[in-house]
């Protein structure tokens, strides 16, 4: 293992990977360690120009045990859904070889070679935005491409799904499907593309961010808790809903033009606190807003109660919404070759 450049290298790879958001939802497991799922399920990819993980991953001889950092905090590696991740990317490392650097790591060496992983969401972490989702997605996928993994995207979604089940979903853009599976070890339990994000680009799809707090109730226990008890799951698969395991809504509109209505009548519902200002409570895609008629806070005041509401009654919410995303279906993964993306100091393998 890079004989010939002693144990001062550190090499580094950096991704940006999506979130997700199912429309028709997974919601309860048959297998709780190999998280298999009771139901097929079916996300669209949002843009990650609005919401994304970043992941930067390192290896060094230098390094003594596996660490990682997210949002900028140390936190444990040792569960188990990391862990079974981890083991599965070794197991399926090939060669690396950088003749620049002189570096060249054998398939073996992997197995006792550590590495750093450090990751930053530029969204609500924990919040019911399917961080989990896009953060296992991008460190699954940034530590294949650094140990050189061969396995294409479904097989790489096998691997995300044992990390958190939503994961295996934003290894590809556009609109994905989670086929359940039937084998009891999971190996049919993957991710397909079913169409690309350019297949309905007019999609808009509105968050309304009513908190970005640490939920009380994690997805992995919400869910656990309804196969446990609910008799009526059995007969919920196939059923659309709109809001993922949080208060934060998500509302799709099949074009911008009806978008643009909604985010009206939502403004008018929801309009800012006063010290607010428009450029940080509607984020994302702000050309929905444009489309909306809505240039300031002066406009928003101006806005018409919606026609549809006959006795025009409508109440207001002020200050119930945090902020808005705008954003529509994106790509999936992607190596971010700039180096000055990477979160990783090439010289000490620690977080910048
Ligand atoms: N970038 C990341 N890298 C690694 N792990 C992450 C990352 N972001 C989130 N996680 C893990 O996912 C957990 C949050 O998952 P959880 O399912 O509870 O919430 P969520 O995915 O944000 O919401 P939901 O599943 O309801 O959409 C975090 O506590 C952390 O363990
Ligand atoms: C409501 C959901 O977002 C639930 C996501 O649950 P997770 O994938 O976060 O759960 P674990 O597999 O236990 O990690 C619905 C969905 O994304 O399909």
């Amino acid at each position: 293992m890079a004989a010939e450049s002693g144990t001062n290298w550190v090499l580094t790879v950096t991704a940006q990977t999506p979130t997700n958001i199912a429309v028709i939802k997974y919601w309860g497991k048959r297998d709780e360690d190999l998280i298999l799922p009771i139901n097929d399920s079916i996300s669209v990819t949002l843009d990650p120009d609005h919401l994304c993980t970043t992941t930067s991953v390192a290896v060094s001889p230098a390094f003594t045990h596996d660490r990682m950092w997210l949002n900028g905090k140390e936190v444990s590696l040792s569960g188990g859904r990391y862990q079974n991740c981890l083991r599965e990317l070794r197991s399926r490392a090939s060669d690396v070889e950088d003749e620049q650097k002189g570096i060249k790591i054998t398939k073996k060496d992997w197995e006792k070679m550590h590495v750093h992983i450090v990751s930053y969401n530029n969204f609500p972490t924990a919040a019911g935005l399917a961080s989990s989702a896009a953060g296992l997605a991008c460190l699954v996928y940034s530590l294949a491409k650094l140990m050189n993994v061969r396995d294409d995207h479904s097989r790489l979604s096998a691997i995300a799904r044992q990390g958190s089940g939503s994961a295996c979903r934003s290894l590809y853009g556009g609109f994905v499907k989670w086929i359940m599976g039937k084998e009891e070890n999971g190996s049919d339990s993957i991710a397909v593309q079913l169409a690309d994000e350019k297949h309905w680009d007019d999609l808009v799809i509105i968050i309304a961010v009513v908190s970005s707090r640490q939920k009380e109730t994690s997805s992995t226990s919400g869910m656990k808790d309804t196969v446990e008890t609910s008799m009526l799951i059995e007969h919920r698969a196939k059923v659309a809903y709109t809001f993922d395991a949080g208060p934060n809504a998500v509302l799709i509109s099949h074009n911008r033009k009806a978008a643009a209505l909604l985010l009206q009548r939502l403004l008018f519902c929801f309009p800012p606190n006063s010290d607010t200002d428009l450029n940080s409570y509607v984020i994302g895609d702000k050309t929905i807003l444009k489309d909306a008629g809505i240039q300031n806070m002066k406009d928003i005041e101006a806005l018409s109660p919606p026609p549809e509401i006959k006795d025009n009654q409508t109440q207001k919410y002020r200050g119930g919404v945090s902020y808005f995303i705008c954003t529509r279906p994106g790509r999936g993964p992607v190596v971010l070759t700039d180096e000055s993306r990477s979160l990783i100091n090439p010289e000490t393998g620690l977080p910048k």
